[in-house]
């Protein structure tokens, strides 16, 4: 693992929030990237930007002081994936992540090749994507409600030996009940009360999330788009502060 990113990744993050840097260059996301504070943020990179900018740009983030979340959500052949995942180990990322669908054999052989890393990143699967609905599941074959095939995924999931999944918050109370506490929820299609939901299906706010159950939020365009973006983290990081205290 690269010791420059080691020494300057941000242990302490007061918030559970994750912006989703979606952007087209390295340069839009550094630069939106310099008005952000790693204190008060994750950052995930995805499939967009990573294709644009590829490795530097996150030993960049992670330099800044940031943790990373790489969102590539390899889906491969075992041996293909397991190679994959010590790459972004290598770089230094804070959590990568695999599509559960992969299956078993695909999920254990990831977990193995990360078994002997000393500070390895956290090993995360998607179950069904935040986007589809049970409309969109029937036209792949699945005619369970998304609910139960999320729960059957993140079952397989935990027993590969992963830290946690992908899901939507809708999903949390069940996962929690049926997975534990330890095992770790990362949840997109977080929108705020007055946001679009673009293209997500399976939404909620961010305060109702972590009620639920869910660890992280992954928060793009209601941020990244906002006239104000700052303003709109802020504001979130304010609510869910005082949702904390009142739990207390
Ligand atoms: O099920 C999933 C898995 C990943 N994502 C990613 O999260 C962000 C969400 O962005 P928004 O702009 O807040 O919708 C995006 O990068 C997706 O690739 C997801 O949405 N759902």
């Amino acid at each position: 693992m690269n010791p420059l990113i080691l020494e300057n990744a941000t242990a302490n993050v007061a918030s559970p929030v994750l912006v989703a840097l979606d952007f087209s260059t390295a340069d839009a996301a550094l630069a939106f990237a310099a008005r952000l504070d790693p204190s008060q943020c994750r950052l995930k990179v995805g499939k967009e930007l990573f294709t644009a900018a590829g490795p530097q740009l996150v030993e960049q983030l992670a330099a800044r002081g940031f943790q990373v979340f790489l969102d590539l959500k390899f889906h491969d052949i075992p041996n293909t994936v397991a190679h994959a995942c010590k790459m972004a180990a290598d770089i230094g990322v804070w959590m990568v992540n695999v599509h559960a669908s992969g299956g078993r054999r695909m999920m254990s052989a990831a977990a193995e090749a990360l078994a002997n890393y000393s500070q390895r990143p956290l090993l995360i699967a998607v179950t069904v994507l935040t986007s589809m609905e049970a409309a969109d599941l029937a036209e792949i074959g699945i005619t369970v409600p998304p609910q139960e095939h999320v729960l059957r995924l993140a079952r397989l999931t935990r027993d590969s030996g992963f830290d946690g999944v992908v899901c939507s918050a809708q999903e949390a109370p069940l996962l929690k009940a049926e997975l534990g506490q330890d095992f770790k929820l990362v949840t997109p299609g977080i929108r705020l009360a007055d946001s679009a939901a673009d293209d997500q299906r399976r939404v909620m706010t961010p305060v109702a999330a972590l009620q639920a159950g869910a660890d992280y939020l992954v928060i793009g365009r209601p941020i990244t788009k906002a006239v104000d973006p700052l303003a709109v983290l802020s504001g979130i990081n304010a609510d869910i502060r005082a949702w904390q205290l009142s739990q207390a």
